[in-house]
């Protein structure tokens, strides 16, 4: 794993260092002490996700306000264009998005730390992500804010197919309505 560059402060993108040879590949998706070193400072997972989504499918702006998560994000099939938004009211870049393409070709990890919420829209049918919290699930602590907020202005890529979207995400909060973190 390689750092490939950081934004928004600590969000950090980084290319995974893929072995290949005539059977196919190999690559090390996580190594704790290669991933302290890289973002600078001790990082505890504490659960493992994975979803399938079609291409359309559009999750988030979603985070856990009193037991924040972080999130390295991956694809291993398929494609998304992922988001991380600055929720850190101290924060210089309070409110500020970052996205970036993950796919199965790319290989490439997103680190959204604590403090941001989370998003992504699928490119390709089939697509499947899998990623690693910081904190367990909980429910009754998690917000979701609308991914097309004006106020945040994220410039999703254009889709020839209709953004689909849960219950709970079409009713998300606005941006200025939503709890900050510290
Ligand atoms: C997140 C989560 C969900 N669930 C159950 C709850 C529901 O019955 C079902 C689907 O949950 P939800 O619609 O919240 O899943 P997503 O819309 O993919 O949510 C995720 O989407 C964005 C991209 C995120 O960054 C978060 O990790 C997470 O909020 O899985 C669990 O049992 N454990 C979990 O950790």
């Amino acid at each position: 794993m390689k750092l490939v560059e950081k934004a928004l402060g600590d969000v950090a993108l980084f290319e995974s260092t893929v072995f290949g040879d005539d059977r196919g590949f190999f690559f090390e998706s996580y190594n704790e002490k290669v991933f302290n070193e890289l973002v600078g400072y001790k990082v505890t997972f504490k659960q493992d996700n994975h979803s399938k989504s079609q291409k359309g499918v559009l999750r988030g702006l979603h985070y856990q306000l009193n037991s924040p998560q972080g999130k390295l994000v991956r694809v291993i099939k398929g494609s998304v264009f992922d988001v991380a938004v600055d929720l850190r009211r101290c924060s210089s870049t309070f409110g500020q998005w970052y996205g970036v393409t993950l796919s199965s070709e790319n290989k490439n990890l997103i680190w959204v730390p604590p403090g941001f919420a989370h998003g992504f829209v699928v490119l390709e049918d089939e697509t499947e992500v899998l990623y690693k919290a910081t904190e367990f699930y909980a429910p009754k602590d998690e917000y979701s804010i609308l991914y097309n907020d004006q106020d945040i202005g994220i410039n999703w890529p254009k889709l020839d197919s209709e953004i689909l979207l849960s219950a709970k995400d079409t009713n998300g909060l606005t941006f200025a309505a939503a709890p900050y973190f510290k």
